[in-house]
């Protein structure tokens, strides 16, 4: 009987009266807020699912693929009651469909799912900041506590989900830890106090200014390590890696996307850079003009225009949107989080790359040494240094480090004999003297009296020409900028 115009203007009416004299007051927290997704909705989602009993009437149970937990969650347009500082709030979960898909730059999902907060109006000031920072907290908690880590990777190719992620995710479950890598104990020590800091440092970074963010740079050879080494850093402060891979990112607008995607408390990882962009040494093109030694500083270059082919396969990454990504004003839209970078020849990055405070710390992973030996042998032997012959282990510090065996070298050695330990030892002691003896001959070692192998001798001559380099950088980089910028006047 009433036109729809004046129905609406009563409900309206109706629902304003309704909320005046009503005692209670409203927040709805839904999933997806404009384009982004609320962190809150899924930190609530959390939280009620450890706080819901199994003796409640219907719950929801999800058990994420490969993960290791289940969880509880409230049904569809199911309600709960929650307490915090004797306050009582009732939580509800509301999914409606969603109507007309209505134009979008991407489809949104067909539920709408959020959650709605009731809580007594009287009780609004006291509680409301204070719950929500509760729960942020609580679901961190249970987050660390399910031990699952994510690992993200955006193999994707730059197409997002229907949540408009660019990332998608994996329960992380490598059991690499700092006691199962083998490497130099002292180092290792620096390196997790190193971590210690950083995960504790959040007033030192707020006091000294500086974004908090710490870049790592893994280097060495295959096998001995480093992307063990990542994962027992994950592992070591609970975070989340992101595995980025660059050759799947086609411009600088698009990894910064990727960044801005990112959560804290979490470890972005390139691994191979030198491999996975043409980052080549500015240096090493001696006879390179001017014309392309700016366009490393360059903005981004069209694909197809021609200037895109040197980076290879259309990919128009410029080492300046990669420095931009590390530590540009971009680096900080979220907090607590670590750069690490991997590459067997460091010889090949850029020295704008190497420069201090960019990559914070230089890791070197190198051969297997006396000390990464006793690891392995306790890994995967369990063996204690007394449970080897004396003599036995006197010889494999001997000859450890002229046979430059890698870590990967020496385990798979161990894994192929577990069975039968004596025979294990022997025979890695064999092999250890025979590569050691093959080195020599080779001529690969030398300086052996100083115990310098010709590596180490290799990096020695590679560290100093990264730092003339560097020196020698701060003055070409101001001359590119002033050239860049006459270009753009
Ligand atoms: N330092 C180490 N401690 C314990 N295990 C190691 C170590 N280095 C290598 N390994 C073993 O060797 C395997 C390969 O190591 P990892 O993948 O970490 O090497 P990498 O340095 O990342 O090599 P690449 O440069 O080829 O990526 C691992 O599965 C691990 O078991
Ligand atoms: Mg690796």
């Amino acid at each position: 009987i009433f036109p729809p115009e004046l129905r609406f203007a009563f409900l309206k009416f109706f629902n304003r009266v309704f909320h005046l004299f009503s005692s209670y007051c409203y927040f709805d927290i839904t999933e997806i807020d404009g384009v982004n997704t609320n962190e809150l909705y899924n930190a609530v989602q959390l939280y009620l699912s450890s706080s819901v009993s199994i003796a409640g009437n219907r719950l929801s149970l999800t058990r994420a693929v490969n993960s290791s937990s289940i969880t509880f969650g409230l049904s569809n347009n199911d309600s709960i009651v929650d307490t915090f500082n004797n306050v009582t709030v009732l939580w509800e979960h509301v999914v409606t469909q969603r109507q007309t898909q209505t134009f979008a730059w991407r489809p949104l999902p067909e539920e709408k799912r959020g959650f709605t907060l009731r809580i007594k109006k009287r009780d609004k000031a006291l509680i409301l900041s204070s719950y929500l920072d509760f729960i942020m907290e609580r679901a961190n908690e249970i987050r660390r506590k399910n031990q699952d880590r994510l690992l993200y990777t955006n193999s994707r190719g730059g197409s997002l989900d229907s949540r408009g992620h660019p990332w998608e995710s994996v329960p992380f479950k490598h059991p690499s830890t700092f006691e199962t890598l083998a490497m130099d104990p002292v180092k290792k020590q620096q390196i997790m106090d190193d971590l210690k800091d950083f995960a504790e440092g959040q007033m030192f970074y707020q006091k000294t200014g500086r974004a908090w963010k710490r870049g790592y740079l893994l280097y060495g050879p295959p096998g001995t390590g480093k992307s063990s080494m990542i994962a027992a850093m994950a592992n070591h402060l609970g975070y989340d890696i992101y595995d980025l891979e660059l050759t799947e990112v086609h411009s600088n607008s698009e990894l910064r996307k990727l960044l801005m995607k990112t959560s804290s408390k979490s470890i972005i990882v390139i691994e191979d850079i030198d491999c996975s962009i043409n980052l080549t040494n500015r240096k090493k093109n001696s006879n390179a003009t001017t014309q392309t030694q700016r366009s490393y500083y360059d903005m981004e270059t069209r694909p197809g225009t021609g200037s895109g082919e040197e980076s290879g396969n259309g990919n128009t990454i410029t080492l300046s949107g990669l420095l931009n990504f590390t530590d540009g004003l971009w680096s900080c839209c979220g907090s607590e989080r670590i750069f690490v970078f991997t590459t067997n020849h460091i010889e090949k990055l850029d020295p704008a790359l190497l420069r201090s405070g960019r990559m914070d710390m230089h890791i070197h992973m190198s051969y297997c040494d006396f000390p990464s030996l006793k690891i392995l042998l306790k890994n995967y032997l369990g063996y204690e240094e007394e449970d080897v012959e004396e003599d036995v282990l006197k010889e494999m510090e001997r000859v450890v480090d002229r046979a430059e065996m890698t870590p990967a070298d020496v385990s798979e050695a161990l894994i192929k004999n577990r069975r039968d330990k004596e025979k294990a030892v022997r025979e890695l002691l064999e092999d250890l003297k025979s590569r050691g003896e093959g080195n020599v001959k080779d001529g690969k070692l030398r300086g052996q009296s100083g115990n310098l192998t010709e590596l180490e001798i290799v990096e020695e001559e590679e560290k100093r020409a990264i730092d003339s380099q560097n020196e020698e950088e701060d003055t070409d980089e101001e001359e590119i900028e002033v050239e860049d910028n006459i270009c753009k006047d």
